[in-house]
């Protein structure tokens, strides 16, 4: 018998990975590249605005004169995709959130102004109510009391049906005007450029959130993809996670001849996570009552993700999202599994980012190295496309001297 057949031939690794470049070859080509990242950004209804944002450092809420300036350098970096987020600060917040896609609003301003600017870049736009609500969420509430006034939503029979009108039921019982004249008082003035309006939480809601009807916030959710599709969006971006959105809005785009202009990304997976923490402050918009717990995912539930994941490609979606990402490799793995012929992006969130950005400044790690290896963890679970607040920093650093890692 010769020797060789007791060797263990298996049990050698370490020769095949002691060079740097040898290391690179076992990334198989699953390494970040420029045309992967997806640069999220702040537009605010100050025209001029260029402020600092205390939570996400190195971030800022931009007005749209300064986007030109801002962005110039990153293109000419090699940027090829941002995504807007709008924060109104001066526009009136109201129900079911007029501004999201006014003429004013600056991410209908500032969708114009890019495809000008840069028409090589490529837009998306994140569509949402919260930044635009008076209570501050994702959706428009089925009932609401303002100026004394009960207001209820009739319900549709079909989540795809046009949006159901607003009833004025001033004849159906009231509830105690005093108390509720003196909450609207209250809220108006803490939200200085808010309507006076009060919610009530649903009766069977836990978190003290007001029910959100479905029907109408998919139809609100469809007029806004549309009117940032028309102002220059390629991709259309909804992170609300009402049911039925995705489908309403790809029917809207397909009615108004949009469809084969404006892409659809889906955040499909999106958890109830406390990594938004950083980002409702550059944007305003945490909600006035209750969570967003009915409409979120519940961290641990996978089973709820893959169904949301699947919905949401049958109903027509062009790209899925995981959102946050380093939590939740498995369902980035999930995703671009069960949907295959989609590409899959993960959010690498602003609490994500802080996290990292405040380790590397307390001496815990290197800055680029665990933005790196966080990344590269999300490419090796599936994902191609990168919404990450590093991007600036991802586009130099792809251009200098590879870290070995
Ligand atoms: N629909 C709002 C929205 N869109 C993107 C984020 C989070 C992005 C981030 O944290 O970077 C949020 C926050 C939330 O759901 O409360
Ligand atoms: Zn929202
Ligand atoms: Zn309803």
């Amino acid at each position: 018998m010769s020797s060789q057949q007791y060797l263990d031939i298996s049990s050698v690794l370490a020769g095949g990975y002691h060079h740097p470049l040898l290391r690179n070859y076992q990334a198989r080509g699953r390494t970040l590249n420029k045309d992967m990242l997806m640069y999220p950004i702040f537009i605010t209804d100050d025209p001029d605005a260029e402020v600092e944002i205390p939570t996400l450092p190195g971030q800022k809420r931009w007005g749209v004169n300064r986007l030109e300036a801002f962005l110039k350098p990153l293109v000419a970096k090699g940027l090829k995709s941002v995504i807007l987020f709008g924060v109104p600060l001066d526009l009136e917040k109201d129900e079911c959130g007029t501004h999201a896609d006014s003429d004013v609003t600056p991410v209908v301003q500032g969708l114009k102004l890019l495809s000008k600017l840069f028409p090589k870049l490529l837009l998306a736009a994140d569509v949402c109510l919260c930044e635009y609500t008076n209570h501050g969420h994702c959706g428009v509430p089925s009932s609401y009391t303002k100026n004394g006034k009960h207001v209820s939503r009739t319900h549709g029979n079909g989540i795809y049906s046009d949006a159901n009108p607003l009833v004025d039921s001033s004849t159906l019982p009231q509830e105690n005007s005093a108390s509720t004249a003196e909450s609207a008082h209250t809220k108006a003035s803490s939200t200085s450029h808010s309507s006076a309006a009060t919610f009530t939480p649903a009766p069977n809601f836990l978190n003290g959130a007001p029910h959100l009807d479905p029907t109408a916030s998919a139809n609100r959710i469809a007029e806004v993809a549309l009117s940032y599709a028309k102002a220059g969006a390629h991709i259309v971006a909804p992170s609300d996670m009402m049911d039925g959105r995705i489908k309403a809005i790809k029917i809207k785009l397909i009615e108004e001849g949009y469809a084969n202009r404006c892409g659809l990304m889906s955040y499909s997976a999106k958890f109830a996570s406390g990594l938004y923490g950083p980002f409702r402050d550059a944007a305003g918009s945490a909600p006035m009552a209750g969570d967003r717990k009915c409409y979120q995912l519940p961290p641990f539930a996978k089973g709820l993700a893959r169904r949301a994941i699947n919905r949401d490609a049958m109903e027509g979606a062009d790209i899925l999202m995981v959102k946050p990402s380093l939590p939740y490799l498995d369902i980035i793995q999930d995703c671009a599994t069960l949907q295959p012929d989609l590409p899959t992006a993960c959010y690498q969130v602003s609490g994500e980012y802080a996290m990292i950005y405040a380790g590397a400044r307390a001496g815990v790690y290197d800055l680029r190295q665990m933005a790196e290896e966080t990344v590269g963890s999300m490419i090796r679970a599936g994902a191609s496309i990168i919404l990450t607040y590093f991007t600036p920093e991802f586009l130099d650093w792809l251009d200098s001297e590879p870290l070995a890692h």
